[in-house]
């Protein structure tokens, strides 16, 4: 689908098809259809960007709540969206020793503890080890450093998920 596509979708196929790039939160790919038309994919992750930018805080800690732990419960159950399934076998985290995964398991809750929102980083662009280092680390900043922290995260993973979904002109296009 090209972004031309993407403007001509009636709203009910946009947000069956873009609802998830914030993970569930449809409510924002909801209020930027009527943004479109969008010049450019860059464009499209641009409104949704200064949508979130005009949150309040409890918005922002809204969205970072919605994303479910990395190797938590919902991956032990299957109950994982797609796209956070893939996401996170990716960056092996559906097969993590007992001893990673128990570190895990401490270091998210530790997290939740210190911050009232989950740990979120862009899976895609980590491997299990650095998220564990990542983890750990941030687990020291402080609650506005973490929340603007897990937005920019949350962006990266939008803008993955969106390449994912529209496509554009590659650079190299004969
Ligand atoms: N807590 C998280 O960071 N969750 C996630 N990061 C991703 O890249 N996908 C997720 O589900």
């Amino acid at each position: 689908m090209d972004i031309n596509a993407v403007n001509a979708l009636p709203y009910e196929d946009f947000v069956n098809i873009f609802g998830n790039v914030v993970e569930k939160c449809p409510i924002i790919t909801a209020s930027v259809w009527s943004r479109r038309p969008f010049v450019s994919l860059p464009a499209l992750e641009a409104a949704i960007s200064e949508f979130i930018d005009s949150l309040p805080e409890s918005g922002k800690e809204g969205i970072l709540r919605c994303h479910p732990d990395l190797a938590g419960r919902d991956l032990q159950r299957g109950t994982l969206t797609l796209e956070s399934r893939e996401e996170q076998a990716r960056a092996g985290l559906d097969s993590l020793n007992s001893a990673e995964a128990s570190r895990m398991t401490r270091l998210n809750e530790e997290y939740k503890e210190r911050f009232g929102f989950p740990f979120v980083i862009c899976a895609r662009m980590n491997d299990k080890a650095n998220i564990l280092r990542q983890l750990s680390e941030r687990c020291q900043n402080e609650r506005a450093v973490e929340r603007a922290r897990g937005i920019e995260e949350v962006k990266k993973i939008c803008r993955l998920r969106l390449q994912g979904l529209v496509l554009t002109d590659a650079p190299n296009k004969l």
